[in-house]
């Protein structure tokens, strides 16, 4: 036995991955600070920057080098659940795990975990950075969730932020306000002055709009000249007050392309959560509120009381 770990140890210290051995058995089951940390190659020291006489072990119980405690208790920690899903399932197990390393940067690991068939209780959990990965498919997300043109949330990012605040709202009992904001006329200035300086209205409108809310609230861009805002203000006067003051901003605004000069209005639906709501159904009654603000004439904030 002691023969077979020290071999295995030897072929570990070559692997270009970053690998750990832990020890886990009956009495970590029973003992939870007995868990132990047996091994860690050479490549886990390069990369992680921990040698063993930093990682946990069974004397020192939870505690580690004091200043970086805490992160190295919680990968022990994880490493110890990888452990007991091992011990019930006897598969692979992967999970993504965020270290901070010895030098104080924190870096994201793909962690797999595996059963030594070798050396009974022993588990090897190897170590891949994924730490670019990671940072570029955040990057693609969040610019598959940003409106290319005006810099606000997409449709996509309201309908996810929308289902969430619903889920919120029924646990929590705490509502919303969704308001749904459309420049009237808005084609008359793309077949007057052009498609360039649709684009800039819509832009200034958003800037406008933006500097009216606060950072809690969702902006997003829903298609064309239409806007929702989604507030976290269940009572429709006070989110009326607010978008008012948006409203009245496009308002007062002077548009200006090349030699000329014009002004723009807005139409708003506003409506409130109700219990039992879904994103779709508090969708529909914003909308029906912005149509019949348009009905009127538009230039007009109109409020949905048919609760
Ligand atoms: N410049 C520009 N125009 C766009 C863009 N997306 C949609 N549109 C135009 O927006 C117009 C539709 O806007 P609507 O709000 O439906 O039309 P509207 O004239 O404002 O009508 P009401 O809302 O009823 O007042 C169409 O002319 C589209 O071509 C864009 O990204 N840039």
């Amino acid at each position: 036995m002691e023969g077979d770990l020290e071999n295995f140890l030897h072929i570990l210290d070559c692997l270009p991955v970053a690998a750990m051995v832990m020890m886990f058995n009956e009495d970590s089951l029973r003992e939870p600070g007995r868990q132990s940390i047996v091994y860690v190659n050479q490549k886990y020291h390069q990369l992680i920057g921990y040698p063993l006489e930093l990682m946990p072990s069974h004397q020192d119980g939870m505690v580690v080098a004091p200043s970086e405690a805490q992160p190295q208790e919680k990968l022990l920690l994880f490493c110890r659940s990888i452990g007991q899903q091992l011990r019930e399932t006897q598969d692979s197990v992967q999970a993504r795990l965020q270290v901070r390393c010895g030098d104080g940067d924190e870096r994201d690991f793909q962690v797999t975990g595996v059963s030594c068939t070798v050396i009974q209780d022993h588990y090897l959990i190897t170590f891949q950075e994924v730490t670019r990965f990671t940072a570029e498919i955040e990057q693609l997300k969040q610019q598959s969730e940003i409106d290319q043109l005006t810099g606000v949330f997409n449709q996509h990012h309201l309908l996810r932020r929308l289902t969430a605040e619903v889920e919120r709202a029924q646990s929590s009992g705490t509502g919303f306000t969704l308001m749904m904001f459309d420049l009237d006329f808005f084609k008359d200035v793309n077949d007057h002055y052009g498609h360039n300086c649709g684009d800039q209205v819509l832009i200034t409108t958003v800037d406008i709009i933006r500097t009216a809310l606060s950072g809690v609230d969702c902006l997003a861009r829903w298609n064309g000249a239409d806007f929702v805002v989604l507030m976290r203000e269940d009572n429709p006067g006070i989110a009326r007050q607010v978008i008012q003051k948006a409203w009245q901003g496009v308002r007062a605004h002077t548009f200006c392309w090349q030699d000329s000069t014009f002004a723009m209005t807005t139409t708003v639906g506003l409506t409130t959560y109700r219990r039992g709501d879904t994103p779709e159904s508090i969708l529909d009654r914003a909308d029906l509120a912005l149509k019949r603000g348009k009905r009127v004439g538009g230039d007009f904030i109109f409020v949905d009381d048919s609760g």
